[in-house]
């Protein structure tokens, strides 16, 4: 068994990913709903280095990359190459090798469904991700990593996994022992498996192959997604949902640390963690623990120095762009191997991301520009959102954007052919193969006088 057909187990309904909740919308769309399953189980054949430019140059990168990919014990290595309209961008094409036969080696290694994903995208095995090493692997070992699909590998586990369907996914080197990743009181840390091959193809280019600061890994979508916010120089961005800061980071490239950029997220280890990407890459961003649901002041009552300090809760029609990167379901990540989420949880996303767009719409200044985007599938959450918005703020229409890379919004909802046009689908169909995302563009109308 390569790769599975679909990430849910059997008697999950897939149906529900594709539906809208209200029963009068209900409209099965016409997309081919097993291609798409099919297609988020796999590992794109793509991956993005984002630079940054604050700090370096496309060419210092690609030089580092290019080095660093000569270095790598692997059969695989990819092509890099520069992305003209995309200044900030190197990508590393690798093609899915699913067909080709791999040497299986005796000593295998039990992974969960995410190290397994990551490993399919170029990482090491970490020491934590380890479940199952069999007893009698050493040091320098040749070994074959499987993903235990079914979560039924327990930590620790030492002999040849049968007690649940397992997926070949790559072969690698042990460069830890056994005895030094399990046990109690034992916190092991670092490389525990170099990987050599994946059956993704994708070169084992692990995650500090750049000095800190210079850029990142950064799926394609989620990059075209701050292209189509278009942040200008001197402008006051709002970036809503920021965590951990790789479009926030890219905010302020594109607008060379000027003007004024705001993030806020709600949790607060992963508002230190977006101060520490902020800080890394240079980024002049003013960052606040806060819920974003909450973040607006309705008081018309205030100075113009109540403005400038531009604190939450801030005032109406505050910001120029505002970049609304919601909570999702995420079911747009890829590979996606096994995924036991419950559709109770898939549509609880739906009424925060209204919560949150709703205040984006009032702290959005009139001409301003607002994107909406998820790494989710969901209609729902995509286009739902958008037929929702349209049909709830009159002010608000959707916006043609200088950068259409994304395919046009599915079926299913009240949006009609030309809406649908205006919205950027990352789907199975896209020349570049990535993960599953969404970007809606809305601009705020100018308020007529009467
Ligand atoms: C899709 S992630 C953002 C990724 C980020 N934009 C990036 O590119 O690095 C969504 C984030 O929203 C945050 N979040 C969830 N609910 C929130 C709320 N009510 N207010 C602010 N942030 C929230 C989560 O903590 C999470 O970090």
């Amino acid at each position: 068994m390569p790769y599975p057909n679909s990430p849910f187990p059997e008697d999950f309904d897939e149906g529900i990913l594709f539906h809208l909740k209200n029963d009068d919308e209900m409209t099965l769309i016409q997309n081919d709903m097993k291609k798409v399953l099919k297609w988020i189980c796999l590992a794109p054949n793509l991956t993005t280095i984002r630079i940054n430019t604050l700090k370096t140059s496309r060419d210092a990168v690609y030089k580092k990359v290019e080095a660093h990919l000569k270095t790598i014990n692997s059969k695989y290595s990819g092509i890099l190459q520069y992305l003209e309209s995309f200044p900030q961008v190197i990508l590393l094409l690798h093609q899915d090798i699913e067909g080709k036969i791999f040497e299986k080696y005796e000593k295998e290694i039990i992974v969960d469904a995410d190290c397994g994903a990551a490993v399919l995208r170029g990482a090491h095995i970490y020491a934590p991700g380890i479940l199952g090493m069999m007893i009698g692997s050493c040091v320098n070992d040749n070994v074959s990593i499987y993903v235990d699909l079914d979560k039924k590998c327990k930590k620790g586990f030492s002999k040849v996994f049968t007690d649940g369907t397992k997926i070949f996914i790559a072969n690698g080197i042990i460069k830890m022992a056994r005895h030094d990743l399990f046990g109690k009181e034992k916190l092991p840390k670092g490389i525990a498996v170099e990987i050599t091959e994946t059956l993704s193809g994708c070169p084992p280019i692990g995650d500090n192959f750049l000095p800190a600061g210079w850029g990142l890994l950064q799926n394609f979508p989620s990059i075209v997604c701050v292209n189509v916010l278009n942040p200008q120089k001197h402008e006051i961005i709002l970036d809503m949902c920021a965590a951990p800061g790789n479009k926030t980071t890219y905010i302020a490239a594109l607008m060379e640390n000027t003007g004024s950029i705001i993030a806020i997220d709600k949790t607060p280890n992963k508002v230190q963690q977006l101060i520490k990407t902020c800080e890394e890459f240079g980024a002049n961003v003013k960052v606040y623990q806060a819920d974003s649901t909450k973040i607006l002041n309705n008081s018309q009552n205030h100075s113009v120095q109540d403005r400038l300090d531009m604190a939450p809760p801030f005032f109406e029609k505050s910001f120029d762009r505002i970049l609304l990167d919601a909570p999702c379901s995420a079911l747009g990540r890829r590979p996606q191997l096994s995924n036991r989420t419950s559709v109770k949880v898939i549509r609880s996303y739906v009424p925060l991301q209204r919560r949150l767009f709703e205040t984006a719409v009032s702290l959005l200044k009139p001409g301003g520009t607002l994107v909406y985007s998820t790494c989710t599938i969901t209609l729902a959450e995509n286009e739902g959102i958008v037929a929702w918005a349209l049909r709830t703020f009159n002010c608000l229409k959707l916006a043609k954007s200088h950068i259409n890379i994304g395919g046009p919004g599915w079926k299913g909802t009240s949006l009609n052919e030309e809406e649908r046009l205006l919205l950027q689908r990352f789907g199975p169909n896209q020349e570049l193969d990535s993960v599953g995302f969404f970007i809606a563009c809305f601009v705020k109308q100018l308020e007529q006088l009467n």
